[in-house]
């Protein structure tokens, strides 16, 4: 399929969405998994492709473990096939040869590992050529740019003989992420102790003990159904998510308090959460250094309804899938609106020029081989036609998405 065009909402707009689970929590659950000898019953797991490779790969016995275009596959793994002492080649799509590994493999040889750069230096793929711990117990690492490096490192942490101290430099971007993953390793029987004053983390050399686990739905993948609501043309609109809770590990789950100001109120159920519909505020500011996934359906969503929007925190989105900034500024143009750095600071503004909708042709959305390109601009149908290229990027952390969609809208493929 090379392109769907989403239109005609259904009208009243009401419907219940099933999600999809959390690729997040999934993946950590199975490296700890891993960790216990697969001694865990993990329920819920995430049917996104991110998942679905990382179970792939860890019951591999070939060398080569290809992560695709998965992050966290690729920073969980390596730290993982380092600590279990597996000789693996790490390798992915050619974009995520380009997302830097450095500052982990660092880590990583500080702690007793053979790594060699295949390629260029601190980037995949990599050669893990073994691990003997050379009893050190305590590293820095900066905390600016992905936090997955300290997630890889706190999950094995536990394995090493002295446990693990580690001090986070400069500012902390995408601390949800880390503060999940210490979380779900403490479900798990791990000791963790944190300070978040000196920005220090100190892992006990305590065995993991095999527990069940229930993994959540996925918060970011919610975050494009409140932008449904938010734009949907019709005050009695209501939507249900399945499968969230209100006590969340996901950091994403802040959605329910940068949706209000944008016209969508959040009540929690037995099932998962109710969206209707509120007034929207003229304006809003958000800093995304602790959500930077939700940047994107933010940023559509406000242009769609003319809310001037200040983004800051937005840097780590450079470095992902795409270039997030640049792809949300030349997509935004066929919106006729526009996404600014308004300070040298890192602080972005979207503006919507001020043309009416109906000028509009259909927008044709390049996805950049980005799922959150594709899934942060569908809810534009909710007020004007739209096609998006490439729509199987979205399997990657959200395969049923057009399924969902099509409760809302007409999905036709073109
Ligand atoms: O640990 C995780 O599960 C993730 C951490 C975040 O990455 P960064 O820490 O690189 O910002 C986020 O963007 C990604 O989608 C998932
Ligand atoms: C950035 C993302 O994933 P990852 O870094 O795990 O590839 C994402 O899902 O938006």
């Amino acid at each position: 399929m090379t392109a769907v065009r989403l239109s005609h909402p259904h009208r009243p707009v009401r419907a219940t969405i099933p999600l999809a689970s959390s690729k997040s929590e999934s993946n950590r659950a199975l490296i700890i998994d891993a960790l216990t000898g697969f001694r865990c019953d993990l329920t819920n797991l995430a049917s996104a492709r991110d998942t679905q490779t990382m179970i792939r790969l860890l019951k591999s016995t070939e060398q080569t473990a290809d992560v695709l275009d998965a992050g966290t596959t690729m920073r969980f793994l390596t730290a993982y096939f380092t600590v279990t002492n597996q000789q693996k080649i790490m390798t992915g799509t050619a974009r995520m040869c380009e997302r830097p590994i450095g500052i982990l493999v660092d880590a990583l040889r500080s702690l007793g590992a053979d790594i060699t750069y295949l390629n260029n230096e601190g980037y995949p793929p990599l050669q893990l050529n073994g691990f003997t711990a050379n009893g050190n117990s305590e590293l820095s690492i900066r905390g600016d740019v992905s936090s997955q490096y300290v997630s890889a490192l706190l999950m094995i942490a536990p394995l090493l003989p002295s446990g693990l101290t580690i001090n986070l430099t400069g500012a902390v971007g995408s601390r949800p992420y880390i503060e999940m993953t210490i979380e779900q390793m403490r479900h798990f029987g791990a000791v963790v102790d944190t300070d978040w004053t000196a920005n220090q983390l100190r892992v006990q050399p305590t065995p993991y003990t095999p527990q069940s686990y229930a993994v959540e739905s996925d918060w970011s993948g919610a975050s494009y159904w409140y932008s449904v609501a938010a734009l949907a043309d019709d005050d009695t609109a209501e939507l249900e998510l399945l499968g969230l809770k209100a006590r969340s590990l996901q950091g994403d789950s802040a959605i329910v308090d940068i949706m209000r100001p944008l016209g969508v109120e959040s009540t929690f159920t037995e099932t998962g959460v109710q969206l209707t519909k509120r007034p929207a505020e003229p304006t809003l500011e958000w800093d995304f250094t602790n959500c930077p996934d939700l940047a994107q359906t933010v940023a559509v969503c406000a242009a769609m309804k003319g809310i001037r929007l200040t983004l800051t925190g937005i840097e780590s989105l450079k470095i992902k899938e795409t270039d997030r900034v640049a792809a949300l500024q030349a997509e935004l143009q066929k919106l006729g609106a526009e996404l600014v750095e308004v300070e040298t600071n890192h602080r972005y503004e979207v503006r919507r020029l001020m043309q009416p909708l109906e000028t509009l042709s259909v927008p044709e959305i390049d996805t950049y081989d980005d799922h959150r390109m594709a899934m942060a601009f569908a809810p534009v149908a909710m007020l004007h036609p739209i096609v998006i290229h490439e729509p199987g990027v979205v399997a990657k952390s959200y395969p049923s998405f057009w399924d969902d969609m099509a409760r809302v809208v007409t999905v036709e493929e073109v």
